[in-house]
């Protein structure tokens, strides 16, 4: 009963408030399109009607009076006949300037031909111009100088010559646009301006939507001179000339502006991207989602779309404004008040919500409490994300529906594109809008009972988008599942990451799902932010002894950084002692069973492990034992810290990541970009983007191991080791190699747009 209450009152909200409330947030915004649409053609409409009637009923008794000879009708006749005669006086004038103009063109286009022939040859332009031969001046930089002064002469004098040909035509154009306006109130055509005024501020109620007036005036404007009824054969000819005079003056090269801006990136494709996830970096961050949810936004700005990145507002951080805007949703028959924050960064809108249940996390983890608290905190988000675009002015203009794309992450928000569908798009609304789902890791998936389903406020018939069986679970509630479905694409982390989600081993129960809707998958390797992980540039790298370094000052700048580590950890300083870190949750997934496992052969040998990592209680006291038994080789660092993370990154030698499964994986991506080689289980992203060192080519950027399995690493990592140790120069060339890949986001965010777009034309 709960669940059709839940279901059926946010349907009322919809029809009665929220929905129209909103719709009037969106119009201003998501009309502009339809508003131009209406703002010109009804334009045209009033240029052609209006031409038509005031030329028929004026030109016509006009010519008749004429041919009687006569007064035929009253007053208003003779106003009308003395001002066609001054209009066509007034025209017969711009003609005549307009001759005079072109003649001075032909003339003014001699002299510059001849200037641009004597610029070809330098020396004749050398002569030619100072009139001696400055070729035999032994000062060579006076020579340079002086041809540098004539080129720019003649640059000028060319520039003067198009400014001036403009100021012409301009001349012209406003002469044309005036007689324009002082026709139409002699034709009574300003009732019809006005008119077509009133029809421009319709289409921006009281919005003083400038952006949409700015579209539409231009294309009324240079209309307006068109109702000269009875002199349209010499308009005509006027506006020939005008605008032969323009391509004329425009078809000169003119020099380029400097800060002339160039089209974005992304062309014609530029959309209004809305990033939702449950954590983004630098403000909440437990794994690589929080990187990604902060990089790919950036990345997809510099692109040139308008993005927006929504977040819960899990504390208080310094950059987020309150915007003073509240909206209800309801929440497993709750009704919850969010309020929105917002911040712009790197050309990023970020838009922060917030609700009592974000802020009073058990434990201080954002995943934490028990299954229905997350559900509820997730159910509560992506109800109010979802309606951001139509709430939250961002720098003063909503996003609104309309060419809008959703990027929703991981089962967290899996549930935005089931909301989409079936609180907007099945009903008519956010028709333009379309979702892409994420899949980071696919082992987290939403599960629960099927009771669960009455918490996520939907119509009964949607519960077998969330049904899912299978031999584990039983038949269960899957948000995951539902997500998968309903979005229009899917994108998982790595190529290899997308082939593995599709087979049992690797799909985790979606396997069947996600074959399913193969059609709309693709793998996209994740990129770095190469401003936040940049040995160049690294903030943790100013203090301790540590210190930025390049890929010219790998050989002086790493070692120091290893150094600083060594001193940090309480490690004995020794250059030439291999150091391995390991960073990573500490969950079955990144294999650190597999280095317990591993740990009596690592400490036989001559090195150094660093561990750092939170998460099971079992293998954070792993770590704490390590450290208590090998003090003089191991450290265990249980705790989350991106400093810690950035200093192994760049003081360690090797990355470990023996992961079982690994979607994208980020610190062998980090690690490389820092000279650290990485060491990992060939899997998912890690397979992708680790190509295996081949000492015989001098090739590859590390070492990988083909089963998630103690001894396969063993021999990865002695191999690395001897490498290590005997061949220096091979060595250098793996850390020279990784460190020079261009691992940003440029290359991903280009390929996110292309999903994007496919979304987009997705019916
Ligand atoms: N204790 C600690 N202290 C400080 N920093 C720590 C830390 N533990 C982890 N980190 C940091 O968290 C990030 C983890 O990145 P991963 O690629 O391992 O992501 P994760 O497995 O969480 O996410 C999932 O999503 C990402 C992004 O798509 C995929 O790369 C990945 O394969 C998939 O499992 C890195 O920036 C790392 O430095």
């Amino acid at each position: 009963m709960a669940s059709v209450r839940g279901g059926f009152s946010l349907f009322e909200k919809i029809d009665n408030g929220t929905i129209n409330g909103s719709c009037r947030a969106r119009s201003p915004f998501e009309i502009s399109g339809y508003r131009k649409y209406v703002g010109v053609s009804s334009n045209l409409r009033f240029v052609r009607d209006g031409f038509c009637r005031e030329r028929s009923k004026k030109g016509r008794g006009s010519l008749v009076a004429k041919a009687a000879g006569k007064d035929l009708n009253n007053e208003e006749g003779d106003v009308t006949e003395d001002a066609l005669n001054a209009t066509l006086e007034k025209s017969k004038k711009v003609l005549a300037m307009q001759k005079d103009l072109l003649q001075q063109i032909a003339e003014r286009k001699k002299i510059v031909s001849s200037i641009k022939k004597n610029i070809g040859s330098p020396e004749s332009e050398v002569s030619a111009s100072t009139g001696s031969d400055m070729s035999k001046d032994s000062d060579g930089a006076s020579t340079a100088g002086d041809s540098d002064t004539k080129y720019d002469r003649s640059g000028r004098f060319f520039n003067d010559f198009v400014q001036s040909t403009k100021t012409e035509v301009s001349k012209i154009s406003s002469f044309i646009a005036t007689e324009g306006t002082k026709k139409e109130r002699v034709e009574g055509v300003s009732h019809q301006r006005s008119k077509q005024d009133e029809e421009i501020k319709e289409t921006s109620p009281g919005t003083g939507d400038k952006s949409v007036q700015s579209k539409v005036v231009p294309q009324v404007l240079p209309q307006a001179s068109k109702p000269y009824g009875l002199v349209k054969e010499e308009l005509k000819e006027m506006q020939t000339v005008k605008s032969d005079v323009v391509e004329e003056a425009e078809s000169k090269p003119e020099p380029e502006e400097k800060d002339s801006k160039p089209p974005p990136l992304a062309g014609a494709n530029v959309m209004n991207v809305i990033v939702v996830a449950a954590e983004c970096a630098p403000w909440v961050k437990t794994g690589g989602l929080g990187d990604v949810a902060s990089a790919l936004p950036r990345a997809l700005a510099r692109r040139g779309h308008r993005v927006m990145v929504v977040v819960p507002h899990y504390g208080d951080y310094p950059e987020a404004q309150p915007t003073g805007i509240y909206k209800w949703y309801n929440v497993a028959g709750q009704d919850m008040e969010v309020s929105y924050f917002q911040g712009y960064i790197d050309g990023v809108d970020f838009v922060f919500i917030d609700n009592y249940i974000f802020r009073d996390l058990p434990n201080n983890n954002i995943y934490g409490g028990d299954r229905l608290e997350v559900l509820k905190r997730m159910v509560l988000f992506c109800k109010a994300a979802i309606e951001v675009p139509w709430h939250v002015p961002c720098g003063g203009v909503c996003y609104g529906d309309g060419n809008l794309v959703f990027i929703a992450n991981d089962w967290h928000t899996a549930l935005l594109p089931v909301y989409l569908k079936a609180y907007y798009r099945d009903n008519g609304l956010m028709s333009y809008t379309r979702s892409v789902l994420v899949i980071h890791n696919v082992a987290h998936q939403g599960r629960g009972s099927v009771d669960d389903f009455h918490l996520v406020g939907l119509p009964d018939h949607y519960v077998d988008l969330f049904k899912l069986y299978d031999p584990v679970g039983g038949e269960h509630f899957n948000i995951f599942t539902a997500g998968l479905k309903t979005a229009d694409r899917i994108v998982t982390v790595s190529h290899g990451y997308a082939w593995e989600v599709k087979t049992q081993e690797g799909g985790w129960g979606l396997h069947n799902i996600i074959n399913e809707n193969d059609w709309k998958l693709r793998g996209i390797v994740n990129g770095i932010d190469t401003k936040e992980w940049s040995p160049e540039l690294d903030i943790h790298f100013k203090s301790d002894g540590y210190t930025n370094y390049s890929l010219n000052t790998l050989t002086t700048g790493k070692p120091q950084c290893k150094a600083a580590l060594q001193r940090e950890l309480g490690l004995p300083v020794r250059k030439d002692v291999p150091l391995i870190g390991f960073i990573g949750r500490l969950d079955h997934q990144k294999g650190v069973d597999l280095i317990a496992e591993a740990m009596p052969w690592m400490v036989s040998q001559d090195l150094q492990l660093v561990m750092l990592g939170t998460g099971r209680a079992d293998l954070e006291n792993m770590l704490r034992q390590f450290e208590g038994q090998y003090r003089d080789k191991v450290r265990g660092w249980v705790g989350f810290s991106v400093k810690t993370a950035h200093r192994i990154t760049a003081g360690a030698d090797v990355i470990l990541m023996p992961s079982r499964f690994e979607p994208c994986g980020l610190n062998q991506l980090y690690a490389m970009r820092y000279g650290t080689i990485p060491v990992v289980h060939a899997v998912g992203g890690l397979r992708d983007t680790v190509q295996p060192f081949d000492p015989f080519n001098e090739r590859g950027l590390g070492w990988t191991f083909d089963s998630a399995d103690s001894g396969r690493l063993i021999h990865a990592l002695g191999n690395c080791l001897w490498t290590y140790r005997d061949y220096k120069k091979s060595w250098e060339g793996i850390q020279r190699r990784g460190m020079m890949q261009d691992l940003s986001w440029d290359n991903a965010a280009q390929q996110y747009e292309e999903v994007l777009v496919a979304a987009k034309y997705q019916w």
